[in-house]
């Protein structure tokens, strides 16, 4: 293994097919994850992007190819594998601070070093007065931010994320967005976001990559700053009035069109 390789979460040639279907829902998929890099990944339903991500968390295995971080495979979940879903997926019948703890406890944590390590990352996503509340008396945009801090609280070295803000009134949306970039500029993590908002796409990623369906697979790269420039105090209507945003956003509207699978009469 090579030093390059030993700090990178690579994805090599990875096609999955699921039993009784006619197309691989990933095929040949190969993409690599630098440090302090935000891959996106967008594409039309059915293109496969949770598989891909699904893959990486390690809830399913591939067909064929390999995948690897810091140069160990990857055969199973893992808490250096941090998971945030689209529905939050928090415990309705413990408090934040407990939603947050609880991963740390399994991973034998005692009761106080849980707290403290439970109020920082509470306090990282903007919820150190929420500790205490039920997580049914939060709006979307706070139970996600739960969810972002619990994933966040084991310290992951990876963070995956699937549609977070899919379920998310516009507004709340660009906050969440905003939230992200801040902690991603904070805490150097390594990110893969799935999403198919392509605003979304073309703001937050460093790296993203355009997927299409029938069988599932990469289509284009694009290198972007978008996401570094609000990271180092831009604000985020001048990047998205920025004649560049507004040209990248356009070209990836034409390519994800482009790559839709015609529409089957009758279906
Ligand atoms: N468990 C499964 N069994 C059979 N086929 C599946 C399974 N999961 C996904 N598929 C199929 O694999 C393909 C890719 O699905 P996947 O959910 O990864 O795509 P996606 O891009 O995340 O879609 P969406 O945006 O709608 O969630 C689709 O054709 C889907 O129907």
């Amino acid at each position: 293994m090579t030093a390059a390789h030993a700090a990178q979460l690579i994805v090599d040639r990875v096609s999955v097919r699921y039993p009784g279907t006619a197309h691989a829902a990933l095929h040949d998929v190969s993409l690599t994850i630098q440090p302090e890099s935000l891959v996106v990944a967008l594409g039309p339903s059915g293109c496969g992007k949770t598989t891909l991500l699904n893959l990486v968390a390690g809830f399913i295995k591939p067909t064929s190819g390999h995948i690897t971080l810091d140069g160990q495979p990857v055969d199973g979940p893992g808490a250096e594998r941090g998971v945030v879903f689209q529905d939050d997926a928090l415990l309705p019948w413990l408090n934040v601070l407990d939603n947050v703890a609880f991963g740390l406890q399994l991973r034998g944590l005692d009761r106080r070093e849980r707290e403290v390590r439970a109020r920082q990352v509470l306090q990282q996503v903007d919820l150190q007065g929420y500790a205490g509340r039920r997580v049914w008396e939060l709006s979307g945009g706070m139970r996600q931010r739960v969810g972002l801090a619990r994933a966040l609280a084991a310290d992951p070295r990876v963070l995956l994320m699937d549609e977070p803000f899919g379920a998310l009134d516009a507004f709340i949306r660009e906050q969440m967005q905003e939230l992200l970039l801040r902690i991603w500029r904070e805490t150097g993590k390594r990110i893969l976001l799935i999403t198919h908002d392509i605003e979304e796409a073309v703001f937050l990623a460093t790296d993203l990559v355009l997927m299409s369906p029938g069988p599932g697979r990469i289509v284009e790269r694009l290198s972007l700053d978008f996401g570094q420039r609000y990271a180092a105090g831009e604000s985020a209507r001048s990047i998205k009035s920025d004649p560049q945003f507004i040209a990248t956003r356009e070209h990836v509207l034409a390519r994800v069109f482009a790559h839709r699978q015609p529409h089957t009469s009758g279906a």
